[in-house]
């Protein structure tokens, strides 16, 4: 329930612009269970050099999957002190990268190769260094080859209060897109 003395952006109840609303005749997602598989070891699969998720990259963001049901992806990591943009606030360059790690990963259980092509992010709430952020995505439609996906950033646990919201537009693309010569 919103109130008015929320955040004019809380009052909304989705982060979905018209721009990330899935049309009405978009089909239902189903989840591809190699890509689940697949997921059990994405380093396998992508390499260990994401920013988003890669488990030693030094001033990445680290982020650990945690499990899914369905298209709904969820992970969490911890803002590092790298991390900061104003003084002990996490910056929101990074939130949009996490917010885009948790949503490709929504996509990525639909199987196939997606890539990010509109990113919608709605701040709500500060992030401090040092929280532990909660991340969840789904998707809502997909259409041709595109994915609809939103998402939530939460501080103090997986139901606490969203800090961060998000809607996007994911585009299926062959392999080649990231094997043809620069
Ligand atoms: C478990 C592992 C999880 C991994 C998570 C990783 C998360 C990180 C994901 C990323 O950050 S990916 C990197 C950031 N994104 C990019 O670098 C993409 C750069 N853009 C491109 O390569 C091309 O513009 C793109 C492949 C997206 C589209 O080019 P195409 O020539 O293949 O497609 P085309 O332009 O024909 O568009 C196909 C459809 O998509 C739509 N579309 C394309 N770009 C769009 C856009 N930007 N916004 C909305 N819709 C878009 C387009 O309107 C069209 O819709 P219709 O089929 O209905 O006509």
């Amino acid at each position: 329930m919103t109130s008015p003395s929320e955040p004019r952006a809380a009052r909304r109840s989705s982060a979905a612009s018209p721009l990330t609303t899935p049309p009405s005749d978009a089909a239902v997602p189903v989840v591809d269970a190699s890509a689940v598989r697949d997921m059990e070891d994405v380093g396998e699969v992508l390499g260990n050099a994401c920013f988003g998720c890669g488990p030693d990259v030094p001033h990445g963001l680290r982020i650990r999957r945690t499990g899914h049901d369905g298209s709904t992806a969820y992970a969490e990591f911890t803002v590092q002190p790298e991390h900061q943009g104003a003084p002990g606030l996490a910056h929101g360059g990074i939130l949009a990268s996490a917010m885009d790690e948790i949503l490709g990963t929504s996509a990525w259980l639909l199987g196939g190769r997606y890539v990010t092509g509109r990113l919608e992010t709605d701040y709500l709430a500060p992030v401090p260094v040092g929280s532990v952020v909660h991340l969840t995505a789904r998707c809502t439609g997909v259409d041709g080859r595109k994915a609809y996906i939103e998402g939530e950033a939460r501080l103090g646990g997986p139901d606490g209060p969203i800090a961060v919201r998000a809607a996007s537009i994911f585009i299926k693309v062959p392999l080649e897109h990231f094997t043809k010569e620069r």
